[in-house]
C-alpha cells in the first residue's frame, strides 16, 4: 500500500499545537481526508516535557521499563524511548514534530531509516522548520501560515539571507569591565564520571581561555551536558577531581554565586517556556541585573545599552510589547541579546537553534559570530545541527567508547 504523507513547513510564527490538536481530535483539514476517522500519535517535545513531569510527580517510570529516569537520560536517549511508546499504540498515522531536533548526525540517520521502513503501514504528517530535514518519500506538502494551511510545491532550499541585511551595528560594549583577570578560565584535568558504575566520561582534558569561540560536538549520550554542569560547578561528581573554574579548584570553597554571575546560559527550554509578562525593553535590561525579568527600575545607562542592542537586532520598534507577544525566533534572539549584555566571561548556548526555522537559525547564528569577534567573551555553543555558518576557533570532541567518552580538539 503507497500511504500518503505529508510535510507541513512551519516558521517561527505558525500556531503548529492549534493544527497539532485539530487534527488529533479529529478536525481534520481539507487535504488530509485520509485521516478522517483514524488514529493519531504526537512525536514531539512537549509530549516527552509532559511525560517527564509525570514521572516526577508521580515517582515512577511511565514509558520505559528501564532502571533509568526519562529526566536523567540524554536527548538522544529520551526520544528513543518516546518513538518506541507511540509505536506500541498502534497509530494509523504519526505526528512528527521537528524529529531531528537534538539527534546526532547518525541517530538522525537511523531515526530516518526506521521512519522510511515504516512508511507503508503507517501514514506520516512532519511538522519540519529546517527545510533540510525533510523525509523524502514525503509526497504532499502544505505550508503553516499562522493558523492557515497553504498548499506548496516543494519547497526549494532556502535562500541565504544577505550578509549585509545582518546587524550592521558593532556590539555594544559592557557596561562595567570585563571581571576576570586570568586568560585560562575553565580547565579540567583528567576528569572522569561515571553513572552507577558506567563510564560517561574517560580522562577529560579541556582549557578554555578568555576570548575563545568553542564548539562542543559529540554523539547523543556521549556527556556533553555532563561536561556543561561541570562547568558551571553544578556537578558534584568535579568534587576531588582537577576541575578549575574560573581559577578556583572545585570544592575549595568557591561561590556558586561568584562562578553564575560570570556565566552567561542559553537554552531554548529558559526562552519558549518563560511565563512572566514583561517588556521586550526589561527583559533585556535583566540580563545585568541576573534575574529574568525586570523587578526594578531601570537606570538610564541600563537603558542606554537596551536600546544599542535592539537596535543591533532591529528589533527597536518592538520595545514595549510584552515579551510574549513575539515569535519564537524574535524570543530567542532578545533571550541572547539578554545573555550577552553584560559581557560574561563565559557564554554558554546550549543547542540554541533547536526548533528555529532556517532563517532565524541563519540570523542567530550570525549574531553569535559577531559577538565572538567583537567582544572578550568566550564561547561554548553546542549543537548536533552543525550550522553551516557558525564559525568557532575550535571544536572540542567527545568520542564514545566502551570506557567513556574522550575528548579531542580540532
Ligand atoms: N544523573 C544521571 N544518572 C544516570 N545516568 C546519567 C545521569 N546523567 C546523565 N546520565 C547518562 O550519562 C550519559 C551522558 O549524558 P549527557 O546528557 O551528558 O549526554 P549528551 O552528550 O548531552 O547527550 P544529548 O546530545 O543526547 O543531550 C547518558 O547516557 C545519560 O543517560
Amino acid at each position: 500500500m503507497n500511504n500518503k504523507h505529508w510535510a507541513i513547513f512551519t516558521n517561527n510564527a505558525s500556531k503548529k499545537n492549534n493544527f497539532i490538536a485539530s487534527l488529533l481530535n479529529g478536525k481534520v483539514s481539507s487535504g488530509f481526508n485520509e485521516l478522517r476517522n483514524k488514529k493519531g500519535s504526537l512525536f514531539s517535545k512537549s509530549v516527552l516535557e509532559d511525560y517527564m513531569r509525570k514521572e516526577e510527580q508521580h515517582g515512577r517510570k511511565i514509558i520505559t521499563n528501564t532502571a533509568q529516569n526519562l529526566k536523567t537520560m540524554s536527548s538522544g536517549e529520551r526520544q528513543k524511548a518516546l518513538l518506541a511508546h507511540v509505536l506500541e499504540n498502534k497509530p494509523d498515522y504519526l505526528i512528527l514534530d521537528n524529529p531531528f531536533d537534538n539527534l546526532d548526525i547518525d541517530t538522525q540517520i537511523e531515526l530516518k531509516r526506521k521512519l522510511q521502513n515504516m512508511r507503508h503501514e503507517i501514514s506520516l504528517v512532519q511538522l519540519i522548520s529546517r527545510k533540510s530535514d525533510l523525509l523524502p518519500f514525503v509526497n504532499t506538502f502544505f505550508k503553516l501560515e499562522i493558523n492557515d494551511l497553504v498548499t506548496v510545491e516543494k519547497v526549494s532550499i532556502t535562500k541565504r539571507l544577505q550578509e549585509k541585511k545582518m546587524f550592521r551595528n558593532k556590539i555594544p560594549p559592557p557596561l562595567k569591565p570585563f571581571d576576570f583577570g586570568e586568560k585560562v578560565l575553565i580547565e579540567l584535568k583528567n576528569i572522569n564520571v561515571s553513572y552507577s558504575e558506567r563510564p560517561i566520561l574517560k580522562n577529560i582534558n579541556w582549557k578554555i581561555q578568555k576570548g575563545d569561540f568553542w564548539e562542543l560536538r559529540g554523539k547523543n549520550g556521549s556527556g556533553k551536558t555532563t561536561i556543561l554542569s561541570m562547568i558551571t560547578g553544578e556537578n558534584p561528581k568535579g568534587y576531588g577531581q582537577e576541575l578549575y573554574i574560573f581559577g578556583q579548584k572545585k570544592g575549595s570553597g568557591e561561590s556558586v554565586w561568584d562562578i553564575k554571575r560570570r556565566i552567561g546560559y542559553f537554552t531554548p527550554a529558559m526562552t519558549d517556556k518563560f511565563t512572566g509578562y514583561h517588556s521586550v525593553q526589561n527583559m533585556v535590561i535583566s540580563g545585568l541585573t541576573d534575574s529574568l525579568g525586570l523587578y526594578i527600575r531601570p537606570t538610564e545607562s541600563q537603558l542606554r545599552v537596551a536600546k544599542d542592542w535592539l537596535l543591533l537586532l532591529g528589533l527597536w520598534h518592538l520595545k514595549d510589547k510584552l515579551y510574549h507577544d513575539l515569535t519564537i525566533g524574535q524570543r530567542r534572539l532578545i533571550m541572547c541579546a539578554r545573555a550577552m549584555i553584560k559581557h560574561p566571561v563565559l557564554l554558554i548556548l546550549d543547542e540554541p537553534t533547536a526548533g528555529l526555522d532556517d532563517e532565524s537559525a541563519e540570523l542567530f547564528v550570525a549574531l553569535v559570530n559577531k559577538f565572538a569577534s567583537e567582544s572578550e567573551t568566550a564561547i561554548v555553543f553546542v549543537s548536533h545541527r552543525q550550522e553551516p555558518n557558525l564559525n568557532p576557533d575550535f571544536i572540542y570532541e567527545l568520542k564514545m567508547g566502551n570506557e567513556g567518552s574522550t575528548g579531542s580538539v580540532h
